[in-house]
């Protein structure tokens, strides 16, 4: 099983995703952008504030095909659970965000973006948004880069949103204003019913 962790930066993946080891232990932990050499190629796109949309978007999605084959694949075919601090859905979300701020003639961003995935892309089984309001995660993420602003953050949300209009049943929302004590027991809670059912 493929359980993804979504949500604007600073909504507390990355503190859920490791509270969640103790609860899961058995399960293959990864994430994207990934530590290979494509993945430092994306934090350097990252960094670079007039980086190309495009070369941006296909970046990250050459970091994906890469985890895809090398990790995420592997893992499942083994049988085990996957738990991934974020994924296919980032790209839909910040990149047709990015490409919609921007002079690129792409006429529906998150549908192209979604096309370019199902060609190759592995979708997750399940994937737990953590929501939280576009100035707060952008206060909590410290706004050090071009994603981490108020303005940007509220259109990623939005993109958030229309995906989970068009999948509730693959969705799981939680409350990620709460403590991260609170938050880390309901995706626990969450974790455990699926790889129970
Ligand atoms: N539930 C929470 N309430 C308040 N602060 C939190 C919560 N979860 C995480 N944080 C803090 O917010 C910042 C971003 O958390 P992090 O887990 O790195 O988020 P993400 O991986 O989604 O960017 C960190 O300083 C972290 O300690
Ligand atoms: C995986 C992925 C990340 N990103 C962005 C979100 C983050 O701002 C940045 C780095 O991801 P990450 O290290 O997960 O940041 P955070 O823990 O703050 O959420 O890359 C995309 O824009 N598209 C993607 O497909």
């Amino acid at each position: 099983m493929l359980i993804t962790l979504e949500g604007l930066d600073g909504s507390g993946k990355t503190t859920v995703w490791t509270a969640l080891r103790d609860r899961v232990p058995d399960a293959t932990f990864t994430r994207e952008p990934t530590d290979s050499w494509y993945g430092e190629a994306v934090a350097r796109s990252i960094a670079t504030d007039d980086a190309d949309p495009l070369a941006e978007l296909f970046l990250l999605t050459a970091d994906h095909a890469d985890h895809l084959s090398g990790t995420v694949e592997p893992a499942l075919a083994d049988g085990t659970t996957v738990i991934s601090d974020r994924y296919s859905d980032s790209r839909f979300a910040y990149q047709a965000a990015t490409i919609a701020a921007s002079d690129v003639d792409v006429e529906r961003p998150l549908a192209y973006i979604r096309e370019i995935h199902a060609a190759f892309s592995r979708p997750p089984d399940a994937t737990i948004y953590l929501d939280i309001d576009a100035k707060t995660a952008a206060e909590r993420s410290g706004r050090t880069n071009k994603f981490e602003q108020d303005g940007y953050l509220a259109s990623v949300r939005e993109n958030y949103e229309r995906l989970i209009d068009a999948e509730p049943d693959r969705f799981h929302r939680v409350d990620a204003t709460r403590s991260p004590e609170e938050v880390a027991a309901r995706v626990g809670d969450l974790v455990a019913d699926l790889t129970e059912n």
